[in-house]
């Protein structure tokens, strides 16, 4: 059996220098001329996955075989700690159903109302303000809020802002760690080990805080339900669900907005179907079910924007994929953003076009030609939250303001894909 096909690169370097350059493109130019998976060479070989059948193999019918890299959660780990996103096996497993309670439909129907009620405390600060801001910066303070108050009963709107910052630090950290060849180990002061300390401890010292004054006080939130285990495991999963919860769901709503600044239509559509579901109250939870293009908005921008555009696993035994060998331990990276462009299940995969999520267009699809979210039992546990979280905030900030967003915006390919220095003004 051969290896899958893929560019032969430069003779000792193989891609590596293309994906350090320009990771994106490079990605997405093998993918044109060699297919759905790709074989890189380099001093580490990556295969690119984005075929339906090779992810639904890798995600459902042998995930067993397909855990995360080990070096992957020993760095992600360096930052979040020991949680479910970066263990496998029982200790996962373990770790996935402490924290599953949290997001099921019960406790989400509160959740509404915290998103809706801090949007509009950022959307009146933007009414006063009114000057260019920085989008993204925006975002993320606003998800960090929300998360804190709904998933931790914490109330963090003053010291956000600082803690939005320790996450982008430490995201920084990872994103350069990540495509290191040789990482220095993490107790050599250097420059980058320093910020990380710094940006890990400030985030410490508020969850540390939190925990010991959950523990005096008891309570029903997620983070009283993991209270039986060690304030350090705890706190492991309290920083993990901010990462992976906060910093997603951000990037997304920046490229909603961007994306919108430039489709006057959809905007329209979205405007006419919220005075006829909303009209002028605040938009709520319960709204959800009724905001059927708003929603099929939501998923177009992930379709485009998938935040974990690129996820990694390893095979622990070789397998086969299409007719080619994976050898155990290669190093894979399933690609949602190529995946969810391809000609051959989206139609003018480059536009904005909501309505391709009618029911009846979505069926005509296989399963998994979209998974923003990934599928299988490791897909996103927060995903009820971010849909939740999304649809609503774009409801209310729709319902008071247009975002524009001027000129070409430039994604950063980390490892979450989102757009760089993104100055928007509201009107
Ligand atoms: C637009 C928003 C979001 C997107 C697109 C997204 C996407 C994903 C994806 C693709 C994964 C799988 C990663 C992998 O297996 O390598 C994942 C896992 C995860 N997500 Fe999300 N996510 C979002 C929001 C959230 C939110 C709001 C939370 C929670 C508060 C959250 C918590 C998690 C956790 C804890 C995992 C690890 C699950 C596990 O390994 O069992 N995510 N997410």
């Amino acid at each position: 059996m051969t290896l899958p096909p893929g560019p032969r690169g430069h003779f000792l370097l193989g891609s590596a220098l293309g994906f350090r350059r320009d990771p994106l493109g490079t990605f997405e130019r093998a993918w044109r001329e060699h297919g759905r998976l790709v074989r890189f060479r380099g001093p580490v070989e990556v295969y690119l996955v984005t075929d339906p059948a090779h992810l639904e193999r890798i995600l459902v019918s042998n995930v067993d075989n397909y855990p995360h890299p080990a070096d992957f959660d020993r760095k992600v780990g360096a930052f979040v700690g020991r949680s479910l996103v970066t263990t496998n096996g029982t200790e996962w497993e373990r770790h996935r159903a402490a924290v599953e309670p949290a997001f099921r439909r019960e406790p989400l129907l509160g959740y509404g109302q915290v998103v809706t009620e801090r949007s509009t405390a950022m959307l009146d600060r933007w009414q006063a303000a009114r000057g260019p801001f920085d989008l993204g910066a925006e975002m993320r303070v606003l998800t960090l809020d929300v998360l804190a108050r709904s998933l931790f009963d914490a109330e963090w709107s003053e010291q956000a802002p600082e803690l939005a910052e320790a996450v982008r630090v430490g995201m920084e950290y990872l994103n350069q760690e990540l495509i290191s060849v040789l990482s220095l180990p993490e107790w050599l002061p250097t420059p980058r080990n320093l910020r990380l300390r710094k940006a890990r401890a400030r985030l410490d010292r508020s969850v540390y805080a939190l925990i010991a004054e959950r523990r005096r006080t008891g309570g029903s939130d997620l983070l009283s339900m993991l209270l039986s285990t060690s304030d350090k495991e705890v706190r492991d999963h309290v920083v993990s669900m901010f990462v992976a919860g906060h910093v997603t769901v951000a990037a997304t709503l920046t490229w909603a907005f961007t994306a919108l600044s430039r489709e006057v239509e959809v905007v329209e559509r979205i405007r006419a179907e919220l005075s006829e579901v909303v009209g002028s109250r605040p938009p709520t939870g319960a709204d959800l079910p009724h905001l059927r293009y708003l929603r099929m908005v939501v998923q177009e921008v992930l379709r485009l924007y998938p935040p974990l555009w690129q996820v990694p696993r390893t095979p622990v035994r070789a397998d086969e994929l299409g007719g080619h060998r994976i050898p155990a331990g290669s190093f894979l990276l399933l690609n949602t953003y190529l995946a969810h462009r391809d000609p051959e299940y989206w139609e003018r995969p480059e536009r904005f076009e909501p309505e391709r999520f009618e029911r009846g267009r979505s069926a005509r699809r296989p399963r998994f030609a979209y998974l923003p979210y990934l599928g299988g039992p490791r897909s996103c546990v927060g995903l009820a939250l971010a849909n939740l979280e999304l649809t609503l905030v774009l409801a209310a900030v729709l319902q008071r303001f247009s975002v524009d967003v001027p000129g070409p915006v430039r994604p950063s390919p980390d490892l979450v894909l989102e757009p760089r220095d993104v100055l928007a003004s509201v009107r």
